[in-house]
């Protein structure tokens, strides 16, 4: 939720904007359960649930309301929260704040409003809250609780201490797995989300890379590219990639004189040579072992079509039961083969064909199209294009990141490496959909810096920039 609430505010539809919509949906569901002039207590908590009933509090006109804020003024957790606290001050509303429990009295109300903890609850109710759900529960009142019942878990109905036994809920958004278990009314209130806020990659996908302060080496992935053979520059962008894009350790298996040449450009990367000029069936057990002990491997970028490389490559994945980002000649192996790995296939519009993959252009159809194949292959699939299409059969994603100066070679294998990364820390629909939006974004920051002209390279530089997210 907190990454589509970024992606919204991204869109233009600030948080703020969020809690209005809120507020207002919980009073119209108020009017339908009692009369105006009846008497409604308004229990609000620090956090934005209660904003979003401090909100509601000017959408009851008619009613008799009085405002209950657990705690004081100064301890609201949200500006926006406590905007809406002032508002209600400064228009000399009938207002209280409760620092002890004890001292709560609500009174007989017709309705209690119920919005001390919505979604940011974390284990048992302290106090005030849990004397509050008390009184609460003692009322001869209807209770309206204000996205969650106060102290339950929004994913499992479940509550480790007291909670708010509700008789109704307004909920935001989209339908919370765990209200289903409870023997409550729910409404699923829209509060004005743009659908383009869950389709579309936005800031918000970024949250979900947020580091741990106490992480270690090795934590955020050790990725393998296989790559090279025609092709010298291919496997070294993707490696170099995956490093910019935050994986500890990046590592190359190539053909030896590839192997040579990459250690020349980059003391970073570990690199294994095999014999031979290119990738052969004969060199799979050896490749193999290497993968079984890192996050990911990256296979294909500049590995060339040579038919024993295309049976090496069906040969591995045949094995494989790790997690693999598959690109470039590569890709076209994937429909024929019988795998136990979870791959991301990350082909353009003509690898898309040559793996069978139609494409339409009505805008629709094309994703639908994608999201199929993508079924049929049991595969993540990223349609690289203007806006690249990302689907695991189930859902979709459109990044709408990048630029036409990305066509320039060497981009794909930039994506390849990011994604790679990504993927040691990400489910694999998250880990393209992200890398995706990263890449593009990369190549936003070069093209703004350049203006056109652009290489591989300073797509690469600029990964850190893409990952950055923006205050
Ligand atoms: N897109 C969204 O996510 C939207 C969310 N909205 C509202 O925002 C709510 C989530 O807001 P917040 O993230 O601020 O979280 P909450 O308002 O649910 O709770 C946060 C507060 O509760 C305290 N707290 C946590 N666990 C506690 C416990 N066990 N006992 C006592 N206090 C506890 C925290 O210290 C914090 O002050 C949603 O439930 C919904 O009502 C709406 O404003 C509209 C949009
Ligand atoms: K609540």
């Amino acid at each position: 939720m907190a990454a589509v609430d970024l992606n919204a505010e991204s869109l233009g539809v600030p948080r703020k904007q969020l809690m209005e919509s809120s507020g207002n949906a919980v009073a119209r569901a108020c009017r339908d359960l009692a009369d105006p002039g009846s008497t409604v207590a308004i229990v609000a908590g620090r956090g934005n649930n209660g904003g979003d009933a401090l909100v509601t509090a000017r959408f009851l006109k008619a009613y008799d309301v009085t405002v209950h804020l657990l705690g004081r003024p100064e301890t609201i957790s949200t500006d926006i929260a406590r905007e809406n606290w002032d508002a209600l001050v400064a228009a000399e509303a009938d207002v209280r704040t409760v620092t002890d429990s004890a001292d709560l009295d609500l009174g007989d109300p017709d309705v209690v409003i119920d919005a001390m903890l919505g979604t940011g609850v974390t284990g048992a109710l302290r106090e005030p809250e849990a004397t509050a759900a008390r009184a609460i529960n003692d009322t001869d009142a209807t209770v309206l609780a204000v996205d969650v019942p106060s102290g339950v878990d929004a994913d499992t109905g479940e509550a480790e201490g007291v909670s708010v036994a509700a008789d109704h809920v307004v909920t935001f958004h989209d339908d919370k797995p765990g209200l289903d278990a409870l023997d409550c009314e729910v409404t699923v209130a829209d509060i004005g989300i743009p659908d383009a806020a869950e389709l579309f990659t936005g800031p918000g996908d970024l949250i979900a890379l947020g580091r741990d302060s106490q992480s270690h080496k090795g934590d955020h992935g050790d990725v393998l590219v296989v790559g090279g053979g025609p092709y010298t520059g291919a496997p070294a962008l993707a490696a170099q990639a995956a490093l910019r894009a935050g994986a500890d350790l990046a590592r190359v298996a190539a053909p030896e004189h590839v192997a040579r040449e990459i250690q020349g450009y980059s003391e970073n990367l570990i690199v294994s040579g095999f014999s031979g000029a290119h990738l052969t069936p004969d060199h799979v057990p050896d490749l193999l072992e290497l993968a079984a002990d890192r996050d990911v491997v990256v296979f294909g970028p500049g590995l060339g079509d040579a038919d024993a490389t295309l049976d090496a490559v069906g040969s591995f994945l045949a094995d494989f039961d790790g997690t693999a980002v598959v690109d470039a000649d590569a890709l076209q192996v994937v429909p024929e083969v019988d795998t136990d790995a979870t791959l991301i296939c990350t082909p353009h519009q003509g690898e898309l064909q040559k793996m069978g993959g139609e494409t339409a252009n009505d805008w629709d159809a094309r994703c639908e199209l994608v999201r199929d194949f993508a079924g049929e292959l049991g595969h993540v699939l990223l349609v690289k294009g203007a806006y690249d299409i990302v689907s695991d059969g189930d859902d979709v994603r459109v990044n709408r990141t990048g630029n036409p100066g990305m066509t320039v070679g060497g981009t794909g294998d930039v994506l390849a490496g990011v994604t790679g990364a990504l993927a040691c820390v990400l489910p694999p629909l998250d880990a393209a959909a992200v890398g995706a939006y990263v890449n593009g974004r990369a190549g936003d920051v070069a093209v703004e810096e350049f203006g056109g002209g652009l290489v591989a390279t300073d797509v690469l530089n600029r990964v850190p920039a893409g990952l950055e997210v923006d205050e």
